[in-house]
Formats: structure tokens, sequence, C-alpha cells
């Protein structure tokens, strides 16, 4: 049997094209997924690893250059190949600027097709690579979008950690991308075969979470019928990632303190140990260090969870990262609601980029969620909330002072009186000399 090789992802409106490129490809045991748009083609990357994408230019709605745009800026390491027809000066230079190199004309020949691929292929070949495969580029990680000196430093954390099974906890305020954070610890490790399993501590009723963690056997207590496995024995050879984890009671935590001890779980209701392989991420937005000082969290866990911190900064300390975030959230949700790319007006980017974003990310993606239903083409200032627009960081140069305000406004009134200094002072209500004075200081 032989292995199949690259994913291919073929897009064009026209089905006869669509369907020769898929059966050459298939005849040379590339996988293909096919797209008669864009839209199609951006679902398809959303879930699936594509390693090399060809695609016409000339389509309705969004054009080819819209998706090697968006593949350029999202999928940086993905390769690219366009097939038009004879192509103009302009539609080259617009290409190679979006980072496709190879062009193939219709029509072509099966062999033709071979050399472009491999040729595309070739200066495609992944050129920084860490330890175990991730590439890590300016502005993605994986999920994780972001250029600033903080979302560096978490990914530099996460690349040490990704590989061993060392107990993580992370903090951060509500929003910052913990879950985020801990999926990528997973995802981008050597145990990413292995299960991945969420837990929200904060959603599940206290007197359940126990027998949901841990499991429990027949009998344990009033309607357990059956012997239940939980949460801890599904992620067993993965990670399990517990978030707000200030919320498990005094029990839950010694549960844990035993699993992490002894690598070994104790369903409710026996005494029988079950052996576990895993690794526990730990998050919350709560203060666990206040917690152990009221005696509600147990500064034995404390110290065992938080073996490897990854603290996650706010968005207000990073706004370098949102044009990045905002591109990633017009993109996704202008193709959701409009099936088209939504741009947003450089005056509104800046007001987002000096709001102070309490809610961080998850905030962010919900302003702009609205504003794209709002807008047609292009987010304005318009679509953005009015609290938004007035609560926004100043700089120092937003401002002059008071009297360098006053010169302005003098200076405005004499250009409406034509320079006539005595008609000026009427309507300031100073005397010639006051005007003079304060226009020399
Ligand atoms: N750096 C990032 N790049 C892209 N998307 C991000 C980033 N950080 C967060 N997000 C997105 O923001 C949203 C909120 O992130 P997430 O749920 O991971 O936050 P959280 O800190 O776990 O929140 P909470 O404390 O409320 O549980 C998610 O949709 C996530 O995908």
């Amino acid at each position: 049997m032989s292995i199949l090789k690259e994913n291919i992802l073929i897009v064009d409106d026209d089905v006869h094209i669509l369907e020769l490129l898929q059966r050459h490809l298939q005849s040379l045991n590339y996988h293909t997924f096919k797209a008669i748009s864009v839209r199609e083609a951006v679902t398809i990357l959303k879930d699936t690893k594509i390693d090399v994408l060809i695609t016409d230019l000339k389509m309705p709605e969004v054009d080819g250059f819209e998706l090697l745009k968006f593949t350029s800026e999202h999928y940086p390491n993905m390769a690219k190949l366009v097939i038009t027809g004879f192509p103009s000066i302009q539609d080259s230079l617009a290409v190679i600027k979006s980072g496709a190199v190879e062009y193939l004309t219709k029509p072509f020949t099966k062999s033709e097709l071979i050399d472009a691929l491999n040729k595309t292929l070739d200066q495609n070949k992944p050129k920084s690579k860490t330890e175990s495969g991730t590439i890590v580029t300016d502005g993605k990680y994986g999920d994780i979008i972001g250029r600033s000196q903080g979302i560096k430093h978490v990914i530099q954390l996460i690349e040490r950690v990704k590989n061993n099974k060392a107990t993580v906890y992370i903090s951060g305020e509500s929003g910052t991308g913990k879950e985020l954070v801990a999926r990528s610890i997973h995802y981008q490790g050597q145990f990413s075969r292995g299960p991945f399993i969420a837990v929200n501590c904060g959603g599940i009723p206290e007197n359940l979470l126990e027998a949901e963690l841990f499991g429990y056997v027949k009998g344990a207590f009033t309607g357990a019928e059956t012997n239940r496995n939980g949460f801890f024995q599904a992620a067993n050879g993965g990670t399990i990632f517990l978030d707000e984890i200030g919320n498990a009671s005094l029990a839950v935590q010694s549960r844990l303190l035993r699993v992490l001890q002894e690598k070994e779980v104790i369903k409710v209701g026996t005494q029988k140990p079950e052996k576990m392989d895993l690794r526990i991420i730990t998050a919350t937005n709560s203060n666990l260090k206040e917690m152990i000082k009221a005696k509600t969290f147990r500064e034995d866990l404390y110290y065992r969870l938080t073996v490897v911190e990854i603290d996650v900064p706010p968005l207000r300390d990073r706004s370098e990262d949102i044009p990045l975030l905002v591109d990633k959230f017009l993109f996704k949700y202008g193709i959701e609601y409009k099936d088209r790319f939504v741009k947003i007006d450089p005056e509104a980017l800046t007001i987002l980029e000096r709001y102070t974003w309490p809610g961080n990310i998850r905030e962010l993606e919900n302003i702009l969620q609205r504003a794209i239903i709002l807008s047609d083409n292009i987010v304005t200032l318009e679509a953005l909330p009015a609290s938004l627009k007035y609560n926004i960081n100043f700089t120092e140069d937003d401002f002059v002072s008071l009297k360098d305000m006053e010169k302005q406004y003098i200076l405005k009134v004499l250009r409406a009186c034509k320079n006539n200094k005595t008609k000026a002072s009427q309507i300031l209500k100073i005397n010639r000399k006051t005007l003079r004075d304060k226009l020399k200081d």
C-alpha cells in the first residue's frame, strides 16, 4: 500500500478544471480537497491541514487574490500554486506579492502540472523548525496570534513544556486566551495524539464536580446506578485542562493532590486506585494566594500545580497584537456573516488599538462580530459601541497645554478677522496689548 502524500486544496469555479486536477493529483497519490469558491475553501482550511493550495484567480464574489493574501497571512507555510489563463503584468505582480511563486497557465498537461507542483513544493520546504516540527512564524503560533513581547514570552514557555508532562499553571485575566495556551501546549507537542479534555470547574455544581472529574462506582451515592469514568480517565494518555481551579472544593483538591503525588486516581465510592499517565494544566483568574490565606485553597496543592507558571498578559499591555487579532476576526466573521472579506477603517482600528479591553480578546472578538453584522464592506467608527470610543487610552501627544491651546485659538480668531487685531481683541474681550503678549509667549 502506498502512503498518501501532501493534502492539496484545489479552488476553481470551473468544475471541469476541478475534476481534471483532482484526477491527475489522485493518480499521483496526493490527497485532494475541492472547493468551487473561496468561501468553501476557507471552510476547508479551518478544519483541515492543507499543505498545498492550487487556486484559480478569477472567481465570482471573492477572487483568488484575496484567498492568496489570506493564506499568506494565516498559513504562511502553505505552498501556493496559481492556475490561470494568460496573466496580465498586474496580475503577475499581485500574485508574487501575495506569496505564490508558481504559475500554471491553462490549458496545461499533466507533466506541466507535475513540474509546477514540484517547484512549488521545493520552494516551500520548511525553513525554521523547532524540535517537534512546529513552525514558528512571525505573528502566529498554531492558533495563537500575536507578535508582542508578552505573547512571544508565552510562546517560549509553551515550547519549553510542550514535550514533557510538567504540571502547568496558567494565570491571566478572563478572556486573555488561557484555554488557547493550554490547547497549544497539548497540540503543538509530542503527546498531541492523546486526548485533550477541558473542564470548567466553575461550570459544574460543587457537589457533582468530584464524581464528574474522578468517576464513581455503583452505589457510591444515590443515583449512582453503574460504574462511571470521569474526565480524568477520559484524559488518560493526554492532557486534562482544569479551568477555574479556584472553584474546586477541598475534597476535590485532596483527590487532585493524590493524582499529582501518586499518579493515580480513585473513583468516588471505592478505595481502588487506577494508574494515570497524563499532563495536568490548570488555570484561574482568581487569586489563589489569597485563597490560601483564607484556607480555602491548599498550599501544598498550589505548589504542586505551579511547577511551571505561564502568565498570559492582558490585551491592554500588548496593543501591537490588536491589528493581527482584528484581521483574524474580520476574516472569520466576514466570511461567516457576509460571505466576503470585510475590512476596517484606519480610524476605527486606532480606537480598537487604544481601548483598554477589560474583557480582553473575548471582548474584542464580540465587538468585531457585532460591528461586522452592522457594516457592509468596511467596519467604520459608527459600527463600534459608543462606550468604547470614550474609554480609550490617551497618549500625551493627544493634548497640548492650556497656553498653547489659547494661542491656537487666538490665531484662529485672527485668521477669521483677516489679521485685524482690533476686531480680534473685541471678539476675545481682551485689549490689544494682552493679545500681542499672549501671542509672544
Ligand atoms: N492570542 C490569541 N490569538 C487568537 N485568538 C485568541 C488569542 N487569545 C485568545 N483568543 C480567542 O479569544 C477567546 C477567549 O480565549 P480563551 O477562552 O482561551 O480565554 P480564557 O483566558 O481561557 O478565558 P476565561 O478566563 O474566561 O476562561 C477565544 O475565542 C480564543 O480563541
